[in-house]
């Protein structure tokens, strides 16, 4: 094959023939002769270009025209010292030329290669601007590392795709208009002060480093763009880049960036991977990384430095965190200040851990009218309800209460709380700070009542992490022109609170489509009378109120209910929907795993076993009785001891001789008041998860029931007792379905403290007791 090439070689070029197989010779249109050779020996030391050291320096053999000529293509003549390269206008075919880093003036001989594609004249002394006639292919232009001012009309060179013109001495970019090819232009360590020039081409590369910009200007039209250097300029801001969607890369290395929230201004490139902000005075913001992975969540390296997933979950928990996170370090907050102070026993403390004590939230956007509904709902339950009064930092509107609609205190005293350990939760609404106090829940539970209050979504996040147990009854507009409606009537907000509300109108609804079973019940407040019928429908249904209604009816109507000598039975969650389609939590099916189901399979099965003769009875006494001090010895001793003591402080009608029975009454007392809470946690009535009730015990309760003369007496039925209409409803007396079992040493302690001291009660809590001491 060499051999032939090198034979096609010959013949094309029989004045100057290389050796056969040899790639030391170029072939010009017309190889110069032998005696030119000498000549351009004599002028190599003057830095003259001559034939000979083209013929050592070509590469890149092709065939040329008909396919019978073989040519080099490519000359490569690097760091020669050249000054004069006129002998390559014989040169005619050649494709790339490259003679960087010569002392290069003059460049017209490139006018004799039309068939040229690549010039690098890099590294020279040029200062005409493409001084040659157009080679009409021509695509790739070096020029840089040169002498060049001025650049000129380039409309000749239509195929030029990569121009290079950086280190020159250029102020302006010009004439390149009619470069319709033109992909990559670096015009880096000039004197441009401004960029202009560029108009719509097809550009995805642009390099201006170095120069004098002050203002990103100029490039709206390059919709290609992907690769943009702005590094080493003066710019300050980043207004400029909109719209150009394709960008992947940005450098603006050491420029004058100061502001972080300039990245707004490239937040819409959603194709933006790369941004380089080292040296710009915005490096030393506070947070300033994680601000900026923030605005710009689509970059992977930033700096220079890859974007860690780590670093990408901190800056949206730090700038825009989701309400689980806000709620955490609120509680966290909280408890921890809590945590500091001295540690007592508080009134709302239940005595098992199974009966949390009761609260009611009612929640919902702001001027939905839950307050409202709060205060109705407290004022016509009183017997069970009273308002937990939040703390406030704003200013009471026209005929609000301190006090009563809220605590007004400044904006110093609310941080003091804070630091106090004083609030169970805290948020930040519209620029004002509110938080519902240890102290507020405290002060119902003292009266021996459930606490009902109303907050924000945020709140119901902070609230749920803590051990309280809360029913969230969520009120929610479904008429949104209504809504805006009744705000703007209200003449209390401006337009862009109103539009901040209705906005998270929204953002209710998505927490409930997206978790089931965050809210107890969910009820349109449109109509704020429908809404409150609706409330008051589902909190009865959560009192048993309803049952122990229709109950008496029942009694009422047939006197012989119990004359078979059972005992009523407990009743199983209510089958009835509360109010609107998620006021199914009672109508849910009875689950199997349900506590309320075994107890009520294990009740049956106690009813249908024959009766244990004494000594199993006695036998069954006594491994409960084990299996209670087991219990009594893990618990906390001061647990234990308020046990007992609310035992012994019950009323007289559920006194019984024996212990167990009343730890079991007073146990199952306190879940019974617990009817607020969700079902599986504490449950009500219905739900009445003996710990004990484990199958050793069979069935405990109704042997020991069994044994009382109490509970042989029709009406004094333990359970009966508990949620009787006809019991002492007086609040405090322990016997309401949704009272906190107030032990009776709670009302003189022994050494009171600040937090925990009571205010005189209209409504002595429980029996007459010993003193316990509620410190912890
Ligand atoms: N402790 C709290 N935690 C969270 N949110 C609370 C708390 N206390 C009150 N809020 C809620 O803060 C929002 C603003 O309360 P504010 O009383 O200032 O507004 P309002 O215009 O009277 O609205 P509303 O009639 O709903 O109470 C209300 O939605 C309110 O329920």
């Amino acid at each position: 094959m060499k051999e032939t090439e090198s034979e096609e070689l010959s013949s094309a070029s029989p004045s100057c023939c290389p050796p056969p197989g040899s790639h030391s010779a170029a072939f010009p249109a017309e190889a110069p002769g032998c005696q030119e050779l000498e000549e351009n020996r004599d002028m190599e030391k003057v830095g003259v270009l001559t034939a000979e050291v083209v013929s050592s320096c070509v590469s890149n053999l092709g065939r040329f025209g008909s396919g019978l000529h073989h040519l080099y293509h490519h000359l490569s003549l690097p760091s020669q010292d050249l000054s004069d390269v006129s002998v390559l206008s014989k040169y005619v075919h050649l494709e790339m030329l490259e003679l960087p880093h010569n002392k290069i003036k003059d460049l017209s001989c490139v006018s004799h290669m039309p068939y040229l594609v690549t010039l690098d004249a890099s590294h020279n002394e040029i200062s005409s601007f493409f001084g040659f006639q157009p080679p009409m292919n021509l695509k790739e232009v070096n020029f840089s590392h040169n002498r060049i001012t001025k650049m000129e009309d380039l409309s000749a060179y239509s195929s030029l795709c990569n121009l290079d013109l950086d280190y020159n001495s250029l102020s302006e970019i010009t004439g390149l208009e009619q470069c319709f090819k033109l992909t990559h232009l670096s015009v880096a360590q000039n004197k441009i002060s401004r960029i202009s020039g560029l108009h719509s081409l097809p550009l995805t590369h642009l390099c201006l480093r170095g120069n004098q910009l002050e203002r990103i200007e100029g490039l709206e039209n390059l919709k290609c763009l992907q690769v943009l250097d702005l590094s080493l300029n003066r710019i300050t801001s980043l207004s400029g880049l909109l719209n150009l969607h394709l960008l992947g890369s940005i450098n603006l290395e050491k420029n004058m960036i100061s502001e972080i929230q300039e990245c707004k201004h490239i937040h819409d490139i959603f194709l933006l991977r790369d941004l380089n902000l080292v040296g710009n005075p915005v490096q030393d913001q506070p947070d300033y990384r994680l601000a900026v992975i923030f605005l710009l969540q689509h970059l992977t390296v930033l700096d220079q430095e890859k974007v860690t997933v780590e670093e990408k979950v901190s800056s949206v928990n730090q700038f825009d965190p989701p309400l689980d996170v806000v709620a955490a370090r609120d509680h966290m907050t909280h408890l921890v200040y809590q945590l500091m102070q001295p540690q007592v026993l508080y009134d709302s403390t239940m005595p098992t851990t199974d009966s949390p004590y009761p609260m009611l939230v009612l929640t919902g956007p702001q001027g939905c009218g839950k307050r409202e509904l709060t205060h109705r709902l407290c004022q016509e339950l009183n017997e069970y309800f009273a308002h937990g009064t939040s703390h406030t930092t704003r200013g009471p509107y026209f005929g609000e209460e301190d006090g009563i609609d809220y605590h007004f205190v400044s904006e110093e005293d609310f941080q003091n709380m804070i630091h106090m350990g004083k609030f169970i939760q805290t948020m930040q609404y519209g620029g004002h700070s509110y938080g519902l106090s240890r102290e507020a829940i405290e002060e119902v539970a003292r009266e021996g009542l459930a606490c009902c209050v109303h907050m924000e979504l945020e709140g119901v996040f902070s609230l749920k992490n803590s051990y309280f147990e809360p029913r969230y009854i969520l009120l929610i507009p479904t008429q949104m022109d209504k809504y805006m409606g009744h705000l703007t009537s209200r003449d209390l907000y401006t337009q862009a609170q109103i539009d901040m509300a209705v906005s998270r109108v929204e953002l209710y609804a998505n927490t409930n489509r997206q978790r089931l079973g965050f809210f107890d019940n969910v009820i349109p407040c449109d109509d704020w009378e429908e809404a409150y019928q609706s409330l008051r429908q589902v909190v009865k249904e959560y009192l048993l109120l309803e049952e122990q209604e229709e109950g008496d009816n029942n009694n009422r109507g047939s006197p012989d209910n119990t004359s078979n000598g059972h005992e009523p039975e407990e009743k199983l969650p209510s089958p009835r929907a509360g109010s609107g389609a998620l006021a199914s939590q009672s109508a849910t099916p009875i689950d199997p795993s349900d506590p309320s189901y075994r107890n009520y399979f294990t009740k049956i099965q106690a009813e249908l076993s024959p009766q244990k003769n004494p000594v199993e009875l006695a036998s069954i006494r006594r491994r409960e009785h084990l299996v209670r001090e087991a219990m009594v010895g893990k618990s906390p001793g001061v647990y234990s001891q308020l046990f007992k003591s609310s035992a012994q402080s019950a009323p007289s009608s559920l006194q019984n001789p024996d212990p167990h029975l009343n730890e079991a009454s007073s146990s199952d007392e306190s879940r019974a008041s617990s009817a607020l809470t969700v079902p599986g946690s504490a449950g009500g009535l219905n739900d009445s998860v003996e710990p004990l009730d484990i199958s050793v015990l069979g069935h405990n309760l109704e042997t020991l029931k069994d044994q009382t003369p109490e509970a042989t007496r029709p009406g004094t039925d333990l359970l009966d007792v508990v949620v009787s209409p006809s019991s002492d409803k007086r609040p405090g007396s322990n016997n309401k379905p949704i009272l906190p079992p107030i032990p009776a040493g709670r009302k003189t302690p022994a050494s009171p403290s600040p937090a925990t001291s009571p205010r005189p009660s209209p409504h002595p809590a429980g029996g007459e007791g010993g003193d316990v001491d509620r410190e912890g």
